[in-house]
């Protein structure tokens, strides 16, 4: 009987940073060996490069820069396998790859076979498909790889299983949506019963822009049972023990981590995904207008459980509109969070503007533009202090705004990330409400009072769009679902005000092209995942 202990490595590597990921994967490997001696460590996909490079991967550096790496990696690998994933430039193109080292060499690789191309992959622009299984003998185990999608499909499996396969390894990039894991253990249950084989699938773990990669790496058995499950949202490595008898691998039960409610889950990965757009990209910090609403109030609260107070500013700019209610809550709430605080009124910043605008307009009715001009006021400001501190302006619009155009181009659009960008309005107070389970951080009153914009006296979202309960079951179906408005119509909703709000979808594609990225929570973002012409006559909802 041999016994095998294999570590799933689930690092944050940084896109593009190949020297700096090396070293990373050096040191895990180390680490590794000190804590467990295993005689596997698996890293995810393209951990050396990160995921996704997109056109890095057609730089010209980036052959000798990936061989530099490799050579590294295979100098510190000694008496444990380690599979480790990267782009291999070959002669007829571009593989997505996985290298398993040992004993100072690359022993042998694999090649991605099934390459995603939906949604917010697009790996067919960069990757040939690899064509067969490997299975290398790991102290007596047949033991093959694949990579991410090739475990999603059924081939790739059945190969490595007709190849002789006892051990499937899969390194993943797989990013979240809400309820995604659920449905990568129900995948791994199924194929590993499929294939008569266990797997050990280890994620990628990081925040990508508009992507987060959540972790929570697993084992599952042969017969589909959940062996091991690492924590989500940090980096680990998780070790398991599998005995091998010749004929057949049995796993030991290890840690299994508890699965957390899909809300807090979602709560977790705007977390990660604002702390690692913010450190990535190397900012000092953060700044917002905290304007005593849910929005700017629930993703204060995210920027500072990501960042910490300190490193977390909040501006209040009132104007003869808003409420001393406003004023009150921002206050307590900056003052609950212990963030630095500001405010500043833009009264006479509008007041010079419509002086400078004054034989421009005249004759002209009050309208929006006086509205925008306010939220402008606001930007300008919000980007000096982005300008002099090196902080980043965090926007607050949420996905119910951004999907019907409820805000201000150069106003409050203005900013480097919208945290809240696929989060609904309704799932904001769920996740407002979720929060303040944790600890006092959105003051009750913000989450209780009717949302308004405060650019008109005594203004409510409400008087322009439809209640957003409904108006988000409509967008949801039309987003997310791309259903038509017929067919919306016919689940119940009322006829004109599905093609009101339809028809505000598909003319703000404009700003939506504008908007600064946020993290993808959902299937269906707006981001890589829906892409939509701006010039277009496509009869609306059809
Ligand atoms: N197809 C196109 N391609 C490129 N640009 C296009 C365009 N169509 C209009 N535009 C430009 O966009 C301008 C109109 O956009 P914009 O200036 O933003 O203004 P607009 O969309 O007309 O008004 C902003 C709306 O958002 C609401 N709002 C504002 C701020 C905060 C909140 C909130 O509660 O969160 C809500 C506000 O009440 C109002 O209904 C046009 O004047 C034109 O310059
Ligand atoms: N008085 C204000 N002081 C500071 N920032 C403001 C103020 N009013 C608006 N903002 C900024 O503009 C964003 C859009 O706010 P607005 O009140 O128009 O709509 P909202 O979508 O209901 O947001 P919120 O729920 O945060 O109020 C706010 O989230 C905030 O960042
Ligand atoms: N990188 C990949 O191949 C990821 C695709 C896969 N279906 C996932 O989201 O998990």
């Amino acid at each position: 009987m041999t016994s095998l202990r294999i570590v799933t490595a689930q690092i944050n590597p940084i896109v593009g940073d190949i020297e700096g990921n090396t070293q990373k994967i050096i040191e895990a490997m180390a680490s590794a060996t000190a804590a467990h001696t295993p005689q596997l460590i698996l890293f995810p996909e393209l951990v050396v490069t990160g995921y996704p490079p997109e056109d890095l991967l057609l730089r010209s550096s980036l052959k000798h820069r990936v061989e530099r790496a490799l050579a590294r990696i295979a100098e510190a690998s000694a008496e444990a396998y380690v599979v480790v994933g990267y782009p291999r430039v070959a002669e007829e193109g571009l593989y997505n790859a996985a290298g398993v080292f040992f004993r100072g060499r690359l022993q042998c690789e694999y090649y991605k076979q099934c390459l995603p191309n939906y949604r917010v992959f697009d790996e067919k622009r960069y990757f040939i498909e690899g064509r067969e299984p490997l299975v290398f003998d790991v102290f007596g185990v047949p033991t093959a790889l694949s990579i991410c999608e090739d475990v999603w499909e059924k081939a790739p499996t059945s190969a490595a299983k007709a190849a002789g396969a006892q051990l499937l390894l899969n390194m993943s990039a797989s990013p979240f949506h809400a309820g995604k894991q659920a449905e990568r253990e129900a995948l791994l249950a199924q194929r590993a019963w499929q294939g008569g084989m266990p797997i050990v699938y280890c994620n990628l773990v990081g925040g990508q822009d508009e992507l987060v990669f959540d972790g929570a790496s697993m084992v599952v058995s042969k017969s589909g049972e959940l062996m091991a499950r690492s924590p989500a949202y940090v980096e680990h490595l998780g070790c398991v023990t599998a005995h091998w008898n010749g004929k057949r691998l049995v796993f030991d039960e290890a840690e299994i981590t508890d699965l957390r409610p899909v809300l807090e889950d979602v709560y977790e990965t705007l977390v990660l995904g604002v702390r690692d757009y913010v450190e990535k990209n190397g900012f000092k910090g953060v700044v917002l207008g905290l304007s005593g609403g849910i929005d700017s109030g629930l993703t204060l609260a995210i920027a500072v459980d990501a960042l910490g107070a300190e490193r977390v500013q909040a501006v209040m700019m009132p104007f003869r509109y808003t409420s001393s209610m406003s004023i009150e809550d921002a206050e307590a709430q900056a003052e609950l969070l212990g963030v630095e605080y500001q405010c500043l009124s833009i009264e006479p910043i509008y007041e010079s503007f419509m002086a400078t605008l004054a034989d421009e307009f005249a004759g002209t009715a009050v309208d929006k533009t006086e509205e925008n001009l306010q939220a402008r006021c606001r930007g300008v400001l919000l980007m000096a202090i982005s300008n002099k501190k090196g902080y980043l302006v965090l926007t607050t619009g949420n996905k119910s705004e951004v999907a019907v155009g409820y805000s201000t181009l150069y106003g409050d659009m203005a900013g480097g990330f919208d945290v809240l960008k696929d989060v609904s309005k309704c799932r904001v107070f769920e996740l407002a409400r979720f929060r303040n389970t944790r600890s006092p951080a959105i003051p009750q009153r913000v989450i209780d009072r009717p949302p308004s914009a405060e650019l008109a006296p005594d203004q409510k979202d409400e008087d322009s769009l439809p209640p957003y309960p409904i108006l988000d079951k409509v967008l949801e179906r039309y987003i997310e679902h791309d259903e038509s408005a017929e067919t919306i119509i016919e689940a119940g909703y009322d006829r004109d005000m599905v093609y009101r709000v339809l028809r505000l979808v598909d003319l703000s594609e404009y700003k939506r092209r504008q908007s600064p990225i946020g993290t993808r929570i959902t299937e269906r973002g707006f981001g890589r995942d829906r892409r939509y012409p701006i010039t277009q006559r496509w009869p609306i909802g059809d």
